[in-house]
């Protein structure tokens, strides 16, 4: 049983016929992706808004028509994955670097949904390194005052090559001892000069689709 297509696929449910949804990114929501493509092809009408080229490009392929946000009024719906859900249903997001479109998208949908497979349960954040995104202008500056927030961060790189978003920006991936109070660290983290966003998602998710120890599916929410 692969429990990302599980939870991914549960998550189509939600969408309904004129919808505009807005399409996360990551390993859990290409099942989402997938399903919702096979959809549109049997007469499912919506409309989709990528988090990232990957999700555009996926989109795509599939066949779900695309919008930009010049031309909508409003985003129904918002289904994405995540790296850590805790108990509030806070997250961390951004492990695939594309946690700044995906706040973008979540904070302007109606409804937010989080599709996380069993391991992205926690008690507390913080065991998953923090995604935090930077210009890259002076940022070894902007990295000296995160580490005062008490973190180690770790510029993510391939190959010794600094990683980029999609915006063109590096990520600094922190490790916090666990995070206590991450709403207080989200703002803290944002009022850095040179951190454009960070991954913790706090009081965000409307709902939380997940499966429980015997591989039942467990739909969390908070209306
Ligand atoms: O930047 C990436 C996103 O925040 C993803 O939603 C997150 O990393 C979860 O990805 P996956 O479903 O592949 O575990």
């Amino acid at each position: 049983m692969n429990d990302k297509k599980v939870v991914g696929e549960k998550a189509v449910e939600y969408v309904k016929d004129g919808m505009v949804v807005g399409l996360g990114t990551g390993s859990t929501v290409f099942h989402t992706i997938s399903k919702l493509g096979k959809l549109v092809e049997e007469g499912l009408s919506i409309k989709g808004i990528p988090t990232s080229k990957q999700t555009e490009k996926l989109a795509k392929e599939v066949g779900i028509p695309l919008v930009m946000f010049n031309e909508i009024e409003q985003i129904d719906l918002a289904i994405d994955g995540a790296d850590e859900v805790d108990d509030d249903f806070n997250l961390i997001k951004g492990g695939g670097g594309a946690l700044l479109r995906e706040k973008i998208i979540a904070k302007a949908a109606k409804s937010f949904i989080v599709i996380a497979d069993p391991h992205k349960r926690v008690n507390k954040l913080g065991a998953f390194p923090l995604p935090v995104e930077v210009v890259p202008f002076g940022f070894e500056m902007t990295m000296k005052h995160i580490q005062d927030l008490g973190c180690s961060p770790h510029l993510r790189q391939n190959n010794g090559i600094p990683f980029l978003t999609d915006n063109g920006n590096y990520i600094f991936d922190c490790h916090f001892p666990k995070i206590s109070q991450p709403g207080e660290l989200e703002k803290n983290l944002n009022l850095i000069p040179g951190v454009v966003e960070n991954g913790l998602f706090v009081g965000m998710a409307d709902k939380v689709i997940t499966l429980n120890r015997e591989k039942t599916i467990i739909i969390n929410g908070r209306v």
